[in-house]
């Protein structure tokens, strides 16, 4: 999926503007506080329905209006053409739009715009909690693999429902209480089975990236399903019944799982730099949009936001000449054009200006 026009109204500082990305690299450029990040929050609208920087969706909304919208003319891997839009209002409401038709279902928009994005927080991915890595392999099996969403999304409701019980100091042993049982466990290993698959199939290709991105590292990643090894989910959630009713939920199960790194047989958060945490980040998004392209045949989005206070010189080429390599369509952001000058070597670029909120191509 490619943006070919982009239209943003009432998005922060972001009044009302247009304009056409490359199909390759764009280039947003600006002082602190004109609008670059607000540019790139809107477009992850798009991909995600949600904003980067804050849980709150009114916060984005310009401050004396009602609602932001985010539309693109966009096309496909197919060259067919589409339209596709996220408006969302203070009241909470939020509409996707695809081709003029109306949906209130997210997923039908996101599915279309495999976005990633890169920023300073990013090595949250590795030192964050494990949502955070969750998530990162999530995003991956969502655009990759078709099952994965419905299972996940009923496992969210058995456990929604087998929590509820323990709070309620239920018997889950009893008979009214074992089909609720069964099916959470069956749909625990399900996902477990899903996520560890996908993760054999990046592990090969973030080792060669690593390579690249910390040459003098062996890196090693892992999953932790989240429950103990040599049992099964059933077995941990008899084994934990007594201590799941004291805490009130459950502590066995996909919800609990990690994707851990290790950097010569150690944590990496304990071992690499701030840098260097930030090339492992690199290489995991590479790897997985190098796994999307190659599984799906389609093409992804990538944000790059504030690349100047990310990564040294060399890295930053490193990263987008391999983004580019891949076909993916990206979108930089930094504050002065010295952060870029590798950027003359690429033709297929466009460069645009913002200032108070407003964007010209230079
Ligand atoms: N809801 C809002 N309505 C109007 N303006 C807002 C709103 N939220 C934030 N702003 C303003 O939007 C401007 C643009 O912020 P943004 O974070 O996009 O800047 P930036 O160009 O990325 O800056 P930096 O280089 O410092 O990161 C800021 O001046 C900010 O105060």
């Amino acid at each position: 999926m490619k943006l070919d026009q982009v239209q943003i109204a009432n998005f922060r500082n972001l009044t009302s503007i247009s304009f056409s990305p490359s199909p390759s690299l764009t280039i947003i450029q600006g002082v602190n506080g004109s609008g670059k990040s607000s540019l790139i929050e809107a477009l992850y609208y798009l991909g995600f329905g949600r904003s980067f920087r804050t849980n709150k969706h009114s916060a984005v909304i310009q401050h004396d209006k009602n609602e932001f919208s985010v539309f693109a003319s966009c096309h496909n891997e197919n060259g067919d053409k589409q339209k596709i839009g996220f408006q969302r209002t203070r009241g909470d409401q939020f509409t996707c739009s695809i081709d003029g038709e109306h949906s209130k279902k997210l997923s039908d928009l996101v599915s279309l715009v495999p976005i990633q994005l890169f920023t300073p927080q990013s090595t949250d991915l590795i030192i964050g909690s494990p949502s955070e890595r969750r998530r990162f392999c999530d995003w991956g099996l969502f655009h990759v693999k078709h099952e994965f969403q419905s299972v996940a999304n009923q496992y969210a409701k058995f456990l929604k429902h087998r929590n509820a019980l323990l709070k309620q100091q239920a018997n889950l042993s009893a008979p009214e209480n074992q089909y609720w049982e069964s099916q959470f466990a069956l749909l625990g290993e399900k996902l477990t089975e899903i996520r560890e698959k996908y993760l054999r199939s990046l592990t090969p290709i973030f080792e060669k990236y690593a390579k690249e991105f910390l040459p003098t590292f062996e890196v090693k990643l892992s999953y932790y399903k989240g429950w103990e090894k040599d049992a099964s989910l059933s077995e941990s959630l008899v084994k934990k019944k007594e201590y799941d009713g004291k805490i009130g939920h459950t502590s066995s199960g996909p919800h609990k799982a990690d994707v851990k790194l290790k950097v010569n047989g150690v944590n990496a958060q304990e071992l690499l730099s701030r840098g260097q945490l930030r090339m492992a980040v690199a290489a995991l998004q590479m790897s997985q949009t190098e796994l999307f392209n190659t599984t799906t045949n389609r093409k992804s989005i990538f944000l790059l936001d504030d690349v100047g206070a990310e990564l040294d010189a060399d890295k930053r080429e490193q990263f987008i000449d391999g983004l580019l390599r891949m076909d993916t369509q990206v979108f930089v952001t930094a504050i002065e054009s010295t952060q870029l000058e590798f950027i003359q070597k690429y033709n297929e670029k466009k460069m645009f200006h913002v200032e108070h909120g407003n964007v010209k191509e230079e």
